[in-house]
């Protein structure tokens, strides 16, 4: 919310961050199914009385907002994606409320996942997973939606079909060229719906999660390439962009995709020993593996200039 106050510009929002609230949905045939959510709400809205003339009476208390994601996550009797969970939020506050014009909802889903006994699928058991998987909505009062999915920590690992060569050679350059490293990265990655308006964001669930698991899937293969073969990476700049273009080439409904990837390196090991054989000679077997420093790259593709 922009405002001028005494000829200056004030711009506020208000909310609650980290809420955590944790959903089970039992089935009818003994299945249950589990989800916990760690919700972020940012109101804009027409209260600047509160700041200037110490007059609350426009505020939604943010202990409000805090109840609401357990009221809305009672409501909510069939199991339904994060997005959709996060548009219900949005869709609330900017209706309920008359001096709330946009709300923003950020949502990270722990990665629970149910686990198998004997080869089953157990019906109420389940274990904690690797990366999570994310969602923001914004709403405004019109009605107009940005949907926003993405996933963070996603950390994967190759052991070859990655080099690095013909970059920038200076008086501070010491890292040699190579056709052969390993390559690991831990990736995040956050992509933009088409979608515009409330009225054609697909609410058929699970159609939100089923396409994380697709894009997540399409991002995978890319990154790691055929099961024999591989794919051979000429940098992580490279790799990242094959899978930003993977992404938009095979999901007609993703405007644009933002990726982070660091380059967590593993070091040969050299030990030599002056006085006696080496005591450890790198052949691309043994490494010093590292998380800092790491390299850090990151960029986004989009479908045209207008949505950025
Ligand atoms: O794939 C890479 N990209 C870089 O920009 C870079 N810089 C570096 O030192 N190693 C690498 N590897």
């Amino acid at each position: 919310m922009a405002d001028e106050i005494e000829g200056l510009k004030f711009e506020q929002k208000h909310g609650k961050s980290r809420v955590r609230v944790g959903r089970i949905w039992r089935k009818e045939d003994g299945n249950h199914f589990f989800v916990e959510w760690n919700v972020n709400i940012s109101l804009l809205s027409h209260c600047l009385p509160a700041y200037v003339r110490d007059d609350n009476s426009d505020i939604v208390a943010t202990d409000t907002m805090k109840n609401t994601v357990y009221a809305k996550a009672k409501e909510c009797s069939e199991i339904l994606s994060v997005e959709e969970f996060a548009i219900e939020l949005g869709k609330h506050f900017t209706t309920l409320y008359p001096q709330v014009t946009t709300a923003i909802i950020n949502i990270v889903e722990k990665p629970w996942e149910r686990v198998s006994v004997d080869g089953q699928l157990h019906q109420h058991g389940f274990k904690l997973g690797s990366e999570k998987h994310t969602a923001e909505a914004i709403v405004k009062k019109s009605g107009a939606v940005r949907l926003t999915s993405g996933v963070e920590g996603l950390a994967v690992l190759k052991t070859t079909q990655s080099g690095f060569e013909g970059f920038v050679r200076d008086k501070y350059t010491a890292l040699p060229e190579t056709k052969e490293r390993m390559l690991a990265t831990e990736v995040s990655a956050s992509w933009k719906y088409v979608f515009e308006s409330l009225s054609n964001i697909p609410m058929k669930s699970p159609y939100f999660t089923e396409k994380y698991l697709d894009v997540k899937k399409v991002m995978l293969e890319t990154f790691f390439g055929p099961p024999k073969e591989g794919v051979y990476s000429a940098s992580v700049q490279s790799t990242l962009y094959q899978m930003a273009r993977a992404v938009l080439s095979r999901f007609p409904d993703v405007a644009s995709i933002q990726l982070r990837m660091p380059n967590l390196h593993f070091l040969p090991v050299n030990l030599p020993n002056k006085d006696s054989p080496t005591i450890v000679k790198f052949n691309d077997d043994v490494f010093t593996p590292t998380d800092e420093p790491h390299g850090t790259i990151e960029a986004s593709l989009s479908r045209s200039w207008s949505r950025m």
